[in-house]
């Protein structure tokens, strides 16, 4: 575990283990033989022209330079055993064991030192620029170059200044890799070991004290009797030190040992006792013992003492930097906070998106690429006297693209682009909102040319509001500001555009939308039928499908109006998911079909099972629906029924084909209303009673209606006013209370009309009404083929969108036959 000593340990060896030790040496002058050694330890520093025989005797390694972990292990290993004998005290002598141990531990250190050199030369080799520096640090850190046991008060210092350096910069390097963590801890591990280390040396140390302890009596008569001390030491008033005279030295049981301990109740019984036994001994006056009082702490105690709380302190500290600095994104700890949490988009490890595979959306992707042609050639506009915008609004519904689109950018652009979302300005604390706008914008700036992307800025950018006393968003308020005052500041000179996305567009704060700020909107709208072709051409080349791409793109695109960009995605996944379910090579029409069925209606709940009756009654529903439909010029044709529950709370689920339209009539709002009716009506036509089935289709109905007689000037009786209310919730209603009478009877007398026109409507085609139900009893799921089979085409001339020119029966069949061509083409699949 030594083996992999980082500098952590390193930093111990150094700066911790030497002060405690030479200010051993510095306090206690009695014990400087026996502490004398351990200064040794550390102060005979030989460079490695020392010779290594021991070493290669214990590590059985000819090659120092190669001392592997197993080498480390072993003399650690080896110095532990030499402690554990000299408690245990078996073997030898005193100095024996003590220069045994000595010995050790200086292995074990040299060792751990050249491993370290060898693993830094490895690294200033694999780095291979700063070499020179590089291999002075290695001199710098290894503390046996000093060449003897002198040592250079000043030297001394010096280097232990230099230590603290190195080790401050070896702790922020530490903190500042957020791929430091583990090596810290392995780092930490190690110095707990060490320090564990150390505390059993003291402890040994404390024994080796206790071994010089001895009673009053035997002080009396095997020292003092023979004469064979010179000074009595009374430390701390608690114990006396008996140092022995050359006599006493020389004797044999006290080799090894020049002074002895031993404790006292009180100095004056010590003193009285002590008088008592040198009368009785006879000694003279003038030979009687010196009595010396001196006071001092016993370090090795005080250390044990404070090593708890020097490591719990350490830990702590450790801690909170730690967290500080992942709070503030990693950065200058808990002052990182205000920093902005921006990632810069890297073009060579990021995701690759370019403009070619954001596809539909064109003149959004016209004006961003025009941005992107500002920061790479400015001086073309400038030569004009133009300036350059500063930035972009990109706005639509959800997943439309806006967000792939400035990725593409940053793919594209070739310049410094920071992602960042309106969210990651929102924190808890005052004024750390403002300080990362700032941050985001310094940075900017000193790389500009650059680009600044801003997801979601209705996070920040919400309009603020007027005579706001809670102060409850001036946090908020206060980012807003600073994004404002940031997007003024900079000159068209810096060369950073700002390109912002957002759902909302209409809550934005005007002072945003100024130009001079975000000079231009861009809207993306849902892809119409041309922009769904692209973007399944886009999403189908990333799949393996059965035929052919262009049949295909143009049929999915056909099936699925109102889709946005991002449904489509999930088109495409769930088809493949759906073929890879069934075991199929490739995925075919019908896997989109049953995933598109799927992103509307929802999960098929097989499960969920209805009675005979209830089956019934959606059957005719659901019929009444599709003959409108199929009768009725303006309203939308089926394109699949089916009474199987699906999703939450739906039945059954139709899908009809509503085509790319932007105005409406009234003939064709009213033909929709007539077949959003339908349902009902055939119930009241089929069935005694009629069912809740039908309350989504009253409040389409409703709302339609409401919207004819108070927004669309379509009732004689109320004429061309527009009473929209700001919102659903807007309780006050913007007209008289005849007004709202009159309204009321107009939007019943439509709804009414409607009623009854498609109570005559399906009537007349009951027979059709009672084929097509009964064909849904019993296929539970109706085709528009199997529509066309049963009443004939639509008497309308053919719509000139996609409806008949791709969902035609003749365009399935050519898909069909180029997925069965593929087919044949392949070994034979094992099930379809
Ligand atoms: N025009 C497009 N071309 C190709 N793929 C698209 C397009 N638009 C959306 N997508 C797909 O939809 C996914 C989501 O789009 P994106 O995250 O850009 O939507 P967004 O408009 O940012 O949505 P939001 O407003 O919810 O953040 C994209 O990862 C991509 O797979
Ligand atoms: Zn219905």
């Amino acid at each position: 575990m030594l083996s992999s000593l980082r500098p952590c340990s390193r930093f111990f060896a150094r700066a911790y283990l030497k002060p405690v030790i030479s200010h051993r040496l510095a306090k206690c002058p009695l014990q400087t033989r026996n502490f004398h050694v351990h200064g040794v330890v550390l102060l005979r520093k030989n460079g490695p022209k020392r010779s290594n025989d021991d070493d290669d005797k214990s590590t059985g390694n000819k090659n120092n330079e190669d001392a592997t972990d197993e080498d480390l292990e072993r003399i650690r290993q080896d110095v532990e055993k030499y402690i554990k004998e000299a408690k245990d005290d078996k073997a030898g002598s005193w100095e024996e064991r003590k220069k045994r141990i000595d010995e050790g531990v200086k292995k074990l250190e040299e060792t751990v030192m050249r491993q370290q050199a060898r693993e830094q030369a490895a690294n200033a080799q694999k780095h291979s620029i700063g070499e020179q520096g590089h291999a002075k640090r290695v001199e710098h850190d290894n503390p046996f170059n000093f060449e003897s046991k002198k040592v250079d008060e000043e030297h001394h210092k010096k280097n232990e200044k230099q230590a603290n350096e190195e080790r401050k910069k070896d702790e922020m390097n530490a903190f500042n890799d957020p791929n430091g963590s583990t090596s810290n801890n392995i780092g930490l591990f190690q110095m707990g070991l060490l320090f564990l280390m150390l505390s059993f040396l003291l402890s040994f140390l404390n024994d080796v004290e206790e071994n010089r302890e001895i009673t009053w009596q035997e002080f009396r008569s095997k020292l003092l009797a023979k004469k064979f001390v010179s000074k009595l030491i009374v430390v701390n008033r608690s114990y006396v030190k008996v140092l022995l005279n050359d006599a006493g030295k020389n004797q044999a049981e006290h080799s090894g040992h020049d002074f002895y301990n031993f404790t006292i109740g009180s100095v004056d019984s010590f003193e009285h006792k002590l008088q008592k036994a040198q009368d009785e001994l006879h000694i003279e006056p003038d030979f009687r013992v010196p009595i010396v009082y001196v006071q001092e702490g016993n370090w090795s105690r005080a250390l044990m003492q404070l090593l708890p709380t020097a490591l719990m302190i350490a830990g702590i500290i450790w801690l909170t930097r730690k967290s500080a600095a992942q709070a503030g994104g990693g950065r200058g700890g808990i002052f990182g906070m205000g920093r902005s949490k921006a990632k810069e988009f890297n073009p060579d490890t990021d995701v690759k998106v370019k403009f070619k595979d954001v596809a539909g959306c064109d003149e959004a992707k016209e004006e961003i690429e025009e941005f992107v042609s500002f920061l790479k050639e400015p001086s073309r506009y400038e030569k004009m006297g133009a300036k350059i915008p500063r930035g972009a609004i990109l706005s639509g519904s959800p997943g439309t693209g806006k967000t792939l689109l400035a990725k593409a950018t940053a793919g594209e652009a070739g310049v410094p682009f920071y992602f960042v979302s309106g969210s990651e300005f929102v924190e808890m604390f005052v004024g750390v909102g403002a300080s990362r706008v700032r941050d985001l914008f310094k940075t900017a700036r000193e790389n500009a040319p650059s680009m600044i992307f801003i997801d979601e800025i209705d996070a920040i950018g919400k309009a603020r509001q007027k005579g706001n006393f809670s102060g409850a968003n001036d946090e908020r308020e206060n980012t807003l500001n600073q994004l404002l005052v940031e997007m003024d500041g900079f000159t068209p000179a810096d060369h950073v555009v700002v390109l912002a996305g957002t759902n909302r567009p209409d809550i934005l704060d005007k002072a945003l939308l100024r130009p001079g700020r975000f000079d231009r909107h861009v809207n993306i709208d849902k892809p119409e039928l041309t922009g769904r072709q692209a973007i399944f051409e886009v999403h189908l080349k990333k799949i393996k499908i059965a035929g052919d791409i262009f049949d295909l793109k143009n049929r999915l695109a056909a099936l699925t109006p109102g889709f946005s960009g991002a449904d489509i995605a999930n088109v495409c996944n769930e088809a493949a998911l759906i073929a890879a379910r069934n075991e199929c090579d490739s995925v075919r029409l019908v896997h989109f079909e049953q995933a598109i069925e799927r992103v509307i209606g929802g999960v098929e709940r097989k499960s969920k099972l209805l009675s005979p009756e209830e089956k019934r009654i959606i059957a005719y529903h659901e019929a009444g629906h599709a003959v409108c439909g199929w009768f009725l010029e303006f309203a939308d044709p089926l394109l699949k029924v089916s009474i199987i529950p699906r999703g939450q709370g739906a039945l059954g689920y139709a899908q009809y084909l509503p085509g790319d339209i932007y105005l409406l009539s009234e003939q064709q709002l009213k033909d929709r209303m007539t077949m959003a009716l339908g349902g009902r009506v055939s119930e009241e036509l089929h069935f005694s009673s009629v069912t809740s089935g039908a309350s989504d289709d009253l409040k389409k109905v409703t709302r339609m209606a409401t919207a004819m007689v108070t927004q669309l000037g379509m009732s004689p009786k109320i004429g061309w006013i527009n009473y929209q209310r700001k919102d659903e919730s807007d309780l006050t209603k913007p007209f008289s209370l005849e007004t709202g009478d009159i309204i009321d009877s107009e939007v019943f007398r439509i709804v009414q009309e409607c009623h009854d026109r498609c109570a005559g409507l399906l009537k007349e085609n009951s027979e059709a009404v009672e084929k097509v139900a009964q064909l849904l009893l019993k296929k539970e799921i109706l085709t528009r083929e199997d529509m066309i089979s049963m009443l004939g085409k639509r008497p309308f001339p053919e719509r000139s969108d996609a409806f008949d020119k791709y969902l035609s029966e003749s365009e399935t069949r050519k898909i069909q036959r180029s997925e069965e061509q593929n087919k044949d083409d392949e070994t034979p699949p094992s099930s379809a």
